[in-house]
């Protein structure tokens, strides 16, 4: 039995298949763990949401922040991003089937024998273990409500709450978890989120902003951890125990696979499409 760990597909689904084959990935022993943006930029968002739910106990997935957008377009109260290809996707026979099947996926993974934690960003430094679950428990509760679009999904767009408040109102902590599980990369040095800025560290030298992963978090010195959403660093952390997996195959770059029982990463480079 194999544990692998997928960086950001968004669409990418002929690249997934050739990474897959080079792994001999076999979905009766093996697990395919995925950091979310399973969906938007590339052209087969919707056979890699049909290609997910159909591994069912052989996969484990978090959404990201393209795949919360997702629920908010399907239900027609935003637009998708015109760099995103879904109109596949949002005209398939089984889209509300798929959309079922994607609200019901968490915000966080874990495989506690191996103390490993995946989210699609990055964990908020100053939240402990039993923070982390009880707050991404708080959102899943919401998403598998029948009044999720109203409730939380029209609710969560913008970039107000940006700081952990054990005493804001409940709504405004979810908001935070989505923020911050999803969305993360630079953080002030007072914690706070930033999100304007997407490129490597090396673009902001001159400022005050650091990626959450520097920060000494609590998470961070008991668990590995696992991400995505940061094309731009290329997989570049530095850090032994921390795995981030988005390496921009939407961006024309590559998909990553890391092999977690081998520690080696196999990558597939973006096709070339006419
Ligand atoms: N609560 C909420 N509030 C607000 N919005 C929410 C939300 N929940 C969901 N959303 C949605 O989130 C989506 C993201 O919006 P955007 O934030 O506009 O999307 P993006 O810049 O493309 O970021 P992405 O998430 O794709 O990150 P990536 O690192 O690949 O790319 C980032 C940048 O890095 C650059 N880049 C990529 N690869 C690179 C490389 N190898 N080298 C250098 N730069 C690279 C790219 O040019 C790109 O500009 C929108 O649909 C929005 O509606």
């Amino acid at each position: 039995m194999a544990n692998y760990f997928v960086g950001d597909i968004q669409g990418c689904f002929d690249e997934l298949q050739l990474l897959l084959a080079k792994v001999e990935f076999n979905p009766s022993k093996d697990i395919l763990w995925a950091v979310g943006d399973l969906v938007a930029r590339g052209s087969g968002s919707l056979p890699t949401l049909r290609y997910f739910k159909q591994l069912d106990g052989s996969a484990r997935v978090v959404l990201g922040n393209h795949d919360l957008h997702l629920l908010a377009v399907a239900a027609k109260i935003k637009r998708a991003n015109p760099k995103d290809q879904l109109d596949a996707l949002l005209a398939s026979s089984d889209l509300n089937s798929l959309i079922g099947w994607l609200r019901i996926q968490p915000l966080f993974q874990e495989l506690p024998e191996r103390n490993i934690i995946m989210s699609h960003a990055g964990i908020p430094p100053q939240w402990d273990l039993a923070r982390l679950r009880s707050e991404a428990k708080k959102v899943s509760d919401a998403l598998i409500s029948p009044d999720y679009i109203q409730a939380l999904i029209s609710k969560m767009y913008g970039s107000d709450v940006n700081s952990w408040d054990p005493k804001a109102d409940p709504l405004q902590q979810k908001i935070y978890c989505i923020n911050a599980l999803t969305r993360m990369r630079f953080l002030h040095s007072d914690g706070k989120l930033e999100f304007d800025s997407k490129l490597s560290p090396s673009a902001y030298k001159d400022s005050t902003l650091t990626p959450w992963f520097k920060f000494d978090g609590i998470i961070n010195q008991t668990h590995t951890l696992v991400f995505g959403h940061w094309a731009a660093i290329m997989g570049e952390v530095g850090m032994q125990d921390m795995h981030a997996l988005d390496t921009g195959c939407c961006w024309g770059e590559y998909l990553t696979l890391w092999h977690l029982e081998s520690n080696q990463k196999i990558t597939q480079n973006k096709l070339k499409k006419s």
